[in-house]
């Protein structure tokens, strides 16, 4: 497959079309299975995507959420991806999905991961992921540079590693690359021009510099100015 790239109007617009398919893609799968998985991106630019996506009407009871990496945080704290997603995905229509917590409010993320990836294990392979991208090309939390992001990224990593790196600020969790590697459809949510730059500098990268570009070759990416 190659990558396909979808230029919208506006951040409107996009944020309508893109809920709209991630709907459809869910709607799809359990029509065809007992339940979905929805993986989502924390960040800012996914916000007005989960609030049109939060209202729309498929058996959300038979979802299961959760997201590609998380801050290690409390819940409440501002910088808490699960704060995002409690306040603008899981409401409304979305608020029966079954919502998997990557913070476990244990001390440190190391001691997490056992048990989060059995959890998550029954929920493979994600049917629709949604990623996000920063401008320094990485997604979820595999971050240029980290420790640890040559396991993260090789094919027997196992489903969730904790990440430390300058740019994360905090630690936090992540999902690996084989694990998102396996999504039935992958999306890209990019927005503004230096996002769009840091788009086409990755396509030329090896994804060991550029850790967004190993998920590129399946993916729609979604961008507007
Ligand atoms: O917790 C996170 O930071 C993310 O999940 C991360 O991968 C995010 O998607 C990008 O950093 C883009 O973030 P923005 O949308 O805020 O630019």
């Amino acid at each position: 497959m190659s990558m396909e790239f979808k230029e919208y109007p506006d951040r409107e617009m996009l944020a309508l079309s893109l809920a709209d398919k991630l709907a459809s893609q869910l709607a799809q799968q359990l029509r065809s299975g007992a339940e979905a998985s929805l993986c989502v991106p924390g960040g800012t630019t996914p916000m007005p995507v989960f609030e049109t996506l939060s209202g729309t009407d498929i058996d959300w009871d038979r979802v299961t959420v959760f997201l590609g990496d998380e801050r290690w945080v409390d819940g409440d704290h501002k910088r808490s991806n699960s704060r995002l997603l409690r306040r603008h995905l899981l409401k409304d229509r979305a608020a029966g999905a079954n919502y998997i917590d990557l913070y476990t409010g244990q001390p440190e993320p190391e001691d997490a991961v056992d048990e989060l990836g059995k959890n998550l294990a029954a929920h493979l392979p994600i049917t629709v992921a949604l990623l996000g991208m920063g401008n320094d090309m990485h997604t979820a939390s595999l971050f240029p540079g980290a420790e640890g992001l040559a396991t993260a990224m090789s094919k027997d990593s196992p489903m969730l590693m904790p990440i430390r790196s300058e740019g994360a600020g905090e630690p936090r969790i992540t999902l690996t690359r084989s694990v998102l590697n396996n999504a039935i459809h992958t999306h890209v949510l990019i927005m503004g021009p230096e996002k769009r730059q840091a788009l086409e500098k990755a396509l030329k990268l090896d994804p060991i510099e550029a850790p967004i570009r190993a998920f590129l070759d399946n993916a729609t990416v979604h961008w507007a100015e």
